[in-house]
């Protein structure tokens, strides 16, 4: 883990200036940040600070009151929730949505032309080698499994799944719709210690493999272990940013979330 920002590093994210007024209430005052490409970034702030709103505009769920989002120089603001996903950005819920009543491996398949990937899908039907490609689909399936640790689940109904393990099906379901930049939110909620442990690995394994993370999470062990670089929002404004070890020392962040946080996850 890198735990320096690379100041050379493109941004394959650019937030300029977004703003998130909801009738009279701001949401998100100003907000600028960029995520170099390659790195996990994590959002944090106490509850209310406009985290789940920031990550709304990016993924086009919502559409800011003011401002740009930039991915790879295509402004995300002018675009369906639909399209942006096609791009490659892809999200996580903080309530995992995964259907059921279908099999572990089913629901990482569908997740190959949920997500704005519809057209492919729709082309791969026509083509004459449906089969190989069915089976390449499938291969890929069972390479995601393998990656996220749920291989021997694969033919479980997934209401069956642990609590945690649902979680990570949530990310396998997000990784197959292959993204260039994931944004997941809250992924830890709910986890024990153990479970956490694990997700970090799988957090920091997607980032090696080249996928730019951005992160809401209120575990601060496991912002400051595999964190690239913290952006702290409070009241809507950007009130530090930098690498974790920075952002540990920073009293205004400590006077606004981490002194708490910290007890907490120490606790
Ligand atoms: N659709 C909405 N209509 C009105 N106000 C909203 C709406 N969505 C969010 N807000 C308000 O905007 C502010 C930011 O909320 P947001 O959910 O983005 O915070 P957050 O940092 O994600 O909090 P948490 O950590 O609790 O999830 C809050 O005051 C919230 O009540």
């Amino acid at each position: 883990m890198s735990l320096a920002f690379d100041e050379s590093a493109a941004p394959i994210l650019e937030v300029r200036e977004v703003a998130v007024h909801f009738s009279g209430l701001i949401a998100i005052a100003s907000m600028s940040f960029a995520v170099p490409e390659g790195e996990i970034v994590s959002l944090i702030g106490p509850n209310g600070a406009g985290k789940t709103t920031a990550f709304n505009v990016i993924t086009g769920f919502l559409k800011p009151t003011g401002g740009k989002v930039l991915f790879r120089g295509t402004d995300l603001t002018r675009l369906s929730s639909n399209r942006i996903a096609g791009l490659g950005v892809v999200r996580t819920f903080q309530r995992t949505s995964i259907f059921a009543g279908c099999t572990v491996f089913d629901n990482v398949l569908t997740g190959m032309h949920r997500q704005g990937r519809a057209e492919t899908w729709g082309a791969l039907l026509r083509l004459a080698s449906v089969r190989a490609e069915t089976e390449r689909m499938r291969a890929a399936v069972a390479e995601i499994l393998a990656f996220v640790g749920l291989s021997h689940r694969a033919d479980e109904l997934a209401g069956n799944l642990a609590y945690g393990e649902q979680r990570l099906l949530g990310i396998a379901i997000a990784l197959a719709a292959d993204p260039k930049l994931l944004l997941l939110d809250e992924p830890a909620a709910g986890l024990n210690p153990s479970e956490t442990e694990a997700f970090m690995g799988v957090v920091q394994r997607i980032r090696d493999r080249g996928v730019t993370i951005l992160l809401v999470e209120h575990d601060m062990r496991m912002v400051m272990t595999i964190s690239d670089r913290v952006v702290v929002l409070n009241h809507g404004r950007i009130i530090a940013e930098g690498p974790p070890e920075v952002i540990r020392a920073n009293p205004d962040v400590i006077q606004a979330y981490l002194g708490q946080g910290v007890k907490h996850a120490k606790g």
